[in-house]
C-alpha cells in the first residue's frame, strides 16, 4: 500500500504579495511503505521545504500530501523529523532523551525502560545511557536524535541532511548503522542530502530535483543489493549511477 502521496504540490512563500517566491512546482511523488528514498538537488531548490511540509510544519499553497489516504496537516508523531542540527535536550541523559516522547504520552516507567534499552542499542549507544549530551561527540548526539525519533514509533522518518555536519568517517558509519536500523524496523524514510554518494548508498530511489522552482527532474531506481556494504561505493555500477546523477545537477 502506498504510504505517502504528494499530489500536484506547489508552494509559494508569500503568495499574492510583491515578494512571492515559488519554490516548488507540480510535485507528484509516491513513497511506498517501508521504502528508503533520498531527495537531491541544488541548494535552494526546495528540498527542505518539501520535507517540512511532509512533517506538517506548514501547509502547501496548492496541492496536498496524504499519509494512507489522510491529508497531512499539522505535526503528528506518525511523521518524525530529524534535522541537520541536533535537537538533543542538554538537561537530559541519553536514555531520558530517547524516552522523551513516550514519557510525554504517559508511558509507564517499565515501558520507558524498555524503549530506552531497545533504542540506545539500535542506535549504537549501549553503555552510554546515563551520559549527558555535553559528554558526547557530534555523531553520538546525532544517534540520540535518531533514537528519540524512532522511539516515537513513527510510520515515516523525515531526515533533513542529518549527517551534513559530521566528518566523512563518522558519516559513513552513521549511514551503515542507519541502514541497519531501517532494515530491522522497515519504516518509510525520506532523506534529503547534498551528498550524491550518500543518497545512492542509502536508497531504493533517488529523486533529483531541478533548480528553483523545484520540480521532479528524474527518479533513479537504485538496484544495488542489500545489505549495502561500504565496498559497493567503489563498484562500476555505483560509480555509473553517481556520474549520471552528477551530470543532472546544476553545478
Ligand atoms: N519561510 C520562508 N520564507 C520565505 N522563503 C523561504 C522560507 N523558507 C525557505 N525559503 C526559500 O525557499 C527556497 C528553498 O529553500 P529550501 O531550504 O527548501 O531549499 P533546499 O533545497 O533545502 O536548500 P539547501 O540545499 O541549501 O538546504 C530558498 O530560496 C529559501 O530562501
Amino acid at each position: 500500500m502506498p504510504e505517502i502521496v504528494v499530489d500536484n504540490l506547489t508552494h509559494t512563500f508569500g503568495k499574492g504579495g510583491a515578494e512571492a517566491l515559488t519554490v516548488l512546482e507540480g510535485i507528484n511523488l509516491t513513497f511506498e511503505n517501508g521504502s528508503f528514498t533520498s531527495i537531491v538537488g541544488t541548494s535552494g531548490c526546495g528540498k527542505s521545504t518539501l520535507l517540512k511540509m511532509m512533517a506538517g510544519l506548514f501547509d502547501p499553497s496548492d496541492g496536498e500530501m496524504r499519509l494512507d489516504g489522510e491529508v497531512i496537516s499539522g505535526t503528528d508523531r506518525r511523521r518524525g523529523m530529524v534535522f541537520q542540527q541536533d535537537a538533543v535536550f542538554p538537561w537530559m541523559t541519553v536514555a531520558k532523551n530517547i524516552s522523551y516522547g513516550p514519557r510525554l504520552r504517559g508511558a509507564s516507567n517499565s515501558e520507558q525502560r524498555e524503549i530506552e534499552a531497545k533504542w540506545t542499542e539500535m542506535v549504537g549507544l549501549k553503555g552510554f545511557e546515563d551520559r549527558w549530551p555535553r559528554e558526547l561527540s557530534g555523531g553520538m548526539r546525532k544517534r540520540v536524535d535518531i533514537g528519540r525519533v524512532y522511539a516515537n514509533d513513527p510510520d515515516v522518518l523525515l531526515m533533513d541532511e542529518p549527517f551534513g555536519a559530521l566528518d566523512a568517517q563518522t558519516k559513513e558509519r552513521m549511514q551503515t548503522d542507519l541502514l541497519e536500523a531501517w532494515q530491522q524496523s522497515r519504516k518509510t524514510v525520506i532523506f534529503v542530502t547534498h551528498d550524491l554518494e550518500e543518497a545512492i548508498f542509502l536508497s531504493d530511489r533517488v529523486v533529483v530535483m531541478s533548480a528553483r522552482p523545484g520540480r521532479i527532474q528524474h527518479i533513479e531506481n537504485v538496484d544495488l543489493p542489500r545489505p549495502r556494504k561500504d565496498e559497493m561505493r567503489l563498484t562500476d555500477e555505483f560509480i555509473q549511477i553517481k556520474r549520471r546523477l552528477w551530470g543532472m545537477l546544476d553545478h
